[in-house]
């Protein structure tokens, strides 16, 4: 057994049980989410009628909320969605894009955290402090990162939330609101394409949608192989346009190749966790 089977071993099951998740998402990121979900073998799914999102959830195997574009008549839509999968028991997670940047965003994300069970948050360090009022420091829907201890605000907003929490950067931390990993790697290109966070979104619930029982692991899986998928983007090029396309090769070719999330870690040996 080495380092990663574990990781392997998920996505295979993603592979073998092709998951449908559900996205109510923003129309930013929305092709790569779908593409990113498809190029780990899970399937993708973006819908926002009322009137079908029971069939929907119905068929689903875990629930992605995303407030990146965020409009009035859309927050109906993410707590009804969200109430469906409480009720079916599966794993509903939100990406609070740009809590911090305005009261809107802010409200609607702490008031679908009050209303709903969000089994994952995940979200950049300025979201992730936003919704446990700390001081923030981002612009729009970037963080600027700072030397906070973002271990430590992963942990309370966990404990605040009983949520499991992935505060995302250079620097990835998973919490359970006890224990804290630290997530190193991936590459400086990732915060030079926009939706590089909701495509971790998408596979946070592929790998949520796997491991149901243990969402910790979920989290921290999907952290690490992202990564790995970020760190062979960069090997296979080098600017920003072709590195997004790059990110949707590489999640397949890792997701395909047993061997490929060894080598990844091996060839830069960066310590993990
Ligand atoms: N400078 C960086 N170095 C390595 N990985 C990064 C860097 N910036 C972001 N990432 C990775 O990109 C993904 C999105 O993170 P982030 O940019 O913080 O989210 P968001 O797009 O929501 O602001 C995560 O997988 C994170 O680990
Ligand atoms: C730029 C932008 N504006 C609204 S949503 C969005 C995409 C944000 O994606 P990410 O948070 O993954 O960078």
């Amino acid at each position: 057994m080495d380092n990663y089977d574990w990781i392997k071993k998920i996505l295979q099951k993603i592979k073998e049980r092709k998951p449908l998740i559900h996205h109510i998402t923003n129309y930013v990121a929305m092709n790569d989410s779908a593409n990113v979900t498809l190029a780990i073998g899970a399937l993708p799914i973006m819908a926002l009628e009322e009137v079908e999102l029971d069939d929907i959830t119905n068929m689903a195997s875990a629930v992605l909320l995303n407030i990146g574009t965020l409009k009035q008549d859309e927050i109906n839509h993410m707590l009804l969605a969200g109430k469906y999968a409480n009720f079916k028991n599966i794993p509903l997670i939100l990406d609070p894009v740009g809590a911090g940047a305005s009261k809107f965003r802010t409200r609607t994300a702490k008031n679908l955290l009050k209303t709903l069970k969000i089994s994952i948050i995940k979200g950049n360090s300025f979201e992730i402090s936003t919704l446990i009022d700390l001081p923030a420091e981002g612009i729009g829907v970037d963080a600027i990162s700072s030397n906070k201890n973002y271990a430590n605000i992963a942990k309370e907003a966990a404990k605040k939330y009983k949520s499991i929490v992935l505060v995302t950067g250079e620097k990835d931390f998973v919490s359970d609101g006890e224990r804290v990993f630290e997530i190193e790697g991936g590459s400086f290109l990732m915060s030079k394409v926009t939706g590089c966070g909701c495509m971790l979104g998408s596979i946070v619930a592929c790998f949520a949608a796997i491991e149901r029982e243990n969402l910790l692991i979920a989290s921290l899986g999907a952290s690490i192989f992202f990564k790995s998928v970020g760190k062979l983007a960069e090997q296979r090029s080098t600017l920003p346009g072709s590195f997004r396309n790059s990110l949707i090769d590489s999640a397949y070719l890792i997701s395909n190749d047993e061997e490929k999330l060894n080598a990844i870690w091996r060839e830069k040996n960066d310590p993990v966790c």
